[in-house]
């Protein structure tokens, strides 16, 4: 760290994430003076790159291709360390950003102090963006603090050792992905969730298909279920829980915590800047991501909301349109958000569910077909891969997309051009009678979208 004792810049920035990042390149590029703070140096790119996004999706790569548990990490590992390295040199070689390794706290709204060990640097930002991301929630069950048995995402997914069994608290995006990975390295998985089926957020239909094509994986589920503690035994730990009124357990290794992530904002001091808070403790921010405070913006997870890089990545853009453009990009022009969860095969989703699309009144359409009966689809059958389904969720008025499930190889891809369809008007016909590459996974839109129902 400078042994200078105060400095102003342009713009600080607090977290290394996706959208912070690429607003320092942009403004340090303009010869703005552009400091960003890290906390870790284990940490630069942020989340996605070092404990996120990349390392599951090489971890799941890795396991869908047969490779062992040890290799699988190592290769990981060496990935994610190029990965910093090169987000770190990215920023640093920009003459007027200056890369800040330790813990960012206000001071007052204008002012940061940066803390490292003994260390303290004050820095104040004209400008300044609030990038801390998310953590993970550790719900307060009898016999989890302290357990080495417990870990996050975060720490999983850099042990060299492969559990056993391993229990899966939590059948959202973090769980489904570690249960689907681990269960193809070789652990014996048990999903457990307090709500009845997994994927809370998803179609019915589509849920119980992915939780189909985990269980042919080995993957164990206790659903509808509380757990109410852990506990040492001779041969391992057992996982207390209770469901439909009785009590039950599990024997296992290791717990995944993965109950959701809440953002980032413990020691910031959000006070000492009156930057207000939502009661979900995200920092609030209006539809140009200014906080309370109008020189502060915040970005990616800590504000609330769908926790994508690629969010992130869009805030960014939004907040340099404030800095240096018209100031017209909005989140209120943000529409049709896709995401994808990497389970064998992946799910791909974008837009309103069938039943979210009756409960708002459209006549709705649906187009749907299991994978293994798309005839124009060999492509699946050429990967031996034929689980899964498609959906299409259609308005029979207009013949607009109104959303789609995609369980299917390819599917992370495929989503993105239903994503533009639906963005740009482009009909469930026009997409019906698209003409496509063959072999390949788009050209089942062709037959899918064929078939409908009321
Ligand atoms: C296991 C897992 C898998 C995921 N997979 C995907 C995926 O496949 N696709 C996808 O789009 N999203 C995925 N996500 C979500 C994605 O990683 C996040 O939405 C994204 O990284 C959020 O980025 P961000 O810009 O909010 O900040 P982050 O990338 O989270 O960066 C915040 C940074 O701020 C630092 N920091 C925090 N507090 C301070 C402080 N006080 N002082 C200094 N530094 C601080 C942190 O160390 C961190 O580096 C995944 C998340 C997890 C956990
Ligand atoms: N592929 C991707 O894009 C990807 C992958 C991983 C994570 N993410 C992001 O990270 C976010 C966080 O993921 P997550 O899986 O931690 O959260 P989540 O909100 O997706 O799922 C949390 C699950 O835990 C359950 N749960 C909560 N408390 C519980 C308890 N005490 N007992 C039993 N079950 C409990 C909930 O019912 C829910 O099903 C996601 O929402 C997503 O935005 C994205």
């Amino acid at each position: 760290m400078s042994t200078v004792d105060s400095t102003h810049f342009d713009l600080v920035v607090i977290g290394f994430g996706r959208g912070g990042k690429t607003v320092a390149a942009a403004m340090g590029r303009r010869g703005r003076r552009v400091a960003v703070i890290e906390r870790s140096a284990q940490m630069y790119g942020g989340t996605c790159p070092n404990v996120g996004c990349v390392p599951t999706k090489s971890l799941i790569h890795q396991a869908e291709t047969g490779a062992g548990h040890g290799e699988a990490v190592g290769k990981t590992r060496a990935l994610t360390t190029k990965l910093r390295g090169i987000n770190f040199s990215t920023l640093d070689s920009i003459d007027s950003v200056t890369v800040l390794t330790g813990q960012a706290a206000f001071v007052d709204p204008k002012t940061v102090e940066v803390s490292a060990g003994d260390e303290r640097l004050t820095v104040t930002g004209d400008t300044i963006i609030i990038n801390t991301g998310a953590e993970p929630v550790v719900p307060a069950i009898p016999g989890f603090a302290g357990s080495t048995r417990v870990h996050t995402s975060t720490d999983l997914i850099g042990r060299d050792n492969l559990p056993r069994r391993l229990a899966v608290l939590g059948g959202g995006h973090v769980g489904i992905e570690f249960a689907s990975m681990f269960a193809q390295f070789g652990s014996e998985v048990t999903v457990l969730d307090r709500a009845p089926r997994i994927l809370g957020r998803e179609d019915d239909s589509v849920a119980a298909a992915a939780e189909q094509v985990l269980a042919d994986t080995g993957v164990r589920f206790v659903l509808g279920a509380e757990v109410t503690g852990l506990s040492e035994v001779a041969d391992g730990a057992e996982l207390a829980y209770r469901q439909g009124g009785e009590d039950a357990s599990v024997v296992v290794d290791a717990v995944l915590v993965a109950a959701g992530r809440k953002p980032a904002t413990d020691g910031l001091r959000l006070d000492l800047a009156d930057v207000a808070t939502t009661a979900g403790g995200a920092v609030e921010v209006d539809d140009r991501l200014r906080t309370s405070q109008p020189h502060i913006f915040a970005v990616g997870d800590v504000k609330g909301g769908p926790q994508f890089t690629y969010v992130s990545l869009d805030d960014s853009r939004i907040v340099a349109d404030q800095l240096t453009g018209s100031g017209t990009r909005s989140t209120a022009d943000r529409e049709h958000i896709p995401y994808a969860l990497f389970l064998t095969p992946p799910l791909a989703r974008v837009g309103l569910i069938e039943r979210e699309a009756r409960e708002q009144g459209f006549a709705v359409k649906v187009a749907e077909k299991a994978v293994a009966d798309i005839v124009a689809m060999p492509k699946a059958k050429i990967l031996g891969e034929t689980r899964g389904l498609m959906k299409f969720v259609i308005d029979a008025k207009t013949d607009r997309i109104l959303g789609a499930a995609l369980l299917s190889v390819d599917a992370q891809e495929l989503i993105n051009l239903v994503t533009l369809a639906m963005r740009h008007g482009i009909t469930a016909t026009d997409l019906r009678d698209g003409i496509y590459t063959h072999p390949s996974s788009t050209e089942a839109f062709n037959e899918v979208l064929s078939a409908t129902r009321s």
